[in-house]
């Protein structure tokens, strides 16, 4: 028999259901994600920092958990729901079980609740936040009061929280069915500013013959300048994009210097808002590896990898940016590029993981800019 453990909402829903990780409580913003595969990738994703995830898919844990799908160093989901963890742990790459490698990293996790019914509340109602706790003799009224007292994420700058304290230089490639990754031979230099940066990001701009420096979200622009970057990258990460002030004007001082400049997901609505247009909160955002999203200029369809609960607002778009992509789920805006400058950016996750590659030539497009600026 495992523990009893229950997520209560802020509207007062409670679902009851069993413990699957630490003993304990904690509170967050609680999503729902539609990927069928990932779900270490998706705990260890820093963009999930004060969420707690709902995964659509019923049957999870059946691979396990392994050090090499790590997407940072660390767990940043603030809790784990699922509708069922598998009794058995089969992969020759598995060298855990999901709910030893929760308890591990004192993360609590739900599992045996209709999870069905809660992603349509989430849809209906929009992200809300909410508490579970694992453990006996549960105080239901404390829970709910403990959801509505979490302050949102409205206005929470996170990505000072979860960056590196300190640079490093990222040189390891991307991992290939044999465990080899493989560096194309450093061409160029690229300061990437980590607001909570994944992994396989890192490792796919080094697959393209980058070499990092990773600096702190709140390093001046002066010291990125200094390390002489050929082309800057802005990475994903926590939070509300508007209160980062100090990497709004970062990145409108490297638009000045006509710097090369990508961004992804936090990265891109921080390009947007240097360039002065709007983020706005989305009513529970896009979190999955199925989304649908159109390019705009050739009618491409990909299907990408996606993970956000803020967003540019197309309306607010400056003459100086074009929109690029939107999402054929709600049409959303997904992609920019600055008319004039050598900026770009895209809101879901050209790096995958978990998720389909289609949106991987986005990277190649930074290396060409790279390239033009260069003459490298
Ligand atoms: N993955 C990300 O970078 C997310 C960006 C931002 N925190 C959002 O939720 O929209």
């Amino acid at each position: 028999m495992r523990t009893s453990a229950l997520l209560a909402l802020e509207d007062g829903t409670v679902y009851h259901g069993e413990s699957i990780g630490a003993i304990g409580q904690s509170v967050g913003e609680v999503v729902f994600n539609t990927s069928m595969t990932g779900y270490q990738e998706i705990l260890t994703d820093p963009s999930y920092c004060r969420q707690i995830v709902t995964l659509t898919y019923p049957h999870i844990g059946n691979t396990g958990v392994n050090d090499e799908d790590e997407e940072s160093d660390n767990v940043y989901a603030s809790g784990l729901i699922i509708r069922e963890l598998s009794p058995v742990v089969s992969s020759w790459r598995s060298e855990q079980a999901l709910d030893a490698y929760l308890v591990k990293h004192n993360i609590v996790g739900l599992a045996g609740i209709d999870t069905r019914s809660l992603t349509r509340l989430i849809r209906e109602k929009g992200a809300m936040k909410g508490c579970i706790v694992a453990g006996d003799n549960i105080d239901v009224e404390a829970a709910i009061a403990a959801a509505k007292g979490f302050q949102g994420l409205k206005g929470l700058d996170l990505a000072k929280e979860v960056s590196t304290k300190a640079s490093y230089v990222w040189d390891e490639a991307c991992w290939h069915i044999d465990g080899q990754s493989q560096a194309a031979e450093a061409k160029y230099h690229v300061v990437a500013y980590d607001y909570g940066a994944k992994k396989n990001i890192l490792r796919m701009l080094v697959e393209r013959g980058c070499k990092l420096t990773v600096v702190p979200a709140q390093t001046p622009v002066e010291e990125v300048l200094a390390l002489n970057p050929d082309g800057v990258f802005l990475s994903n990460g926590p939070g509300d994009p508007e209160p980062c002030d100090y990497a709004i004007s970062a990145i409108q001082t490297l638009l000045e210097k006509d710097i090369p400049t990508f961004g992804i997901c936090l990265g891109h609505q921080l390009l947007g808002l240097a360039c002065g247009a709007k983020t706005v909160k989305m009513k529970f955002g896009h979190h999955g590896a199925n989304h649908p999203v159109q390019e705009l200029l050739a009618g491409l369809v990909m299907i990408t990898s996606q993970n956000h609960g803020f967003a540019v607002d197309e309306e607010t778009l400056p003459d100086t940016l074009t929109a690029t992509h939107r999402s054929l789920f709600d049409g959303t805006l997904q992609g920019i590029h600055h008319v004039s400058k050598p900026a770009f950016s895209f809101q879901g996750h050209p790096e995958a993981s978990p998720g389909p590659q289609d949106a991987a030539p986005l990277f190649d497009h930074f290396i060409d800019l790279l390239e033009q600026a260069t003459g490298k």
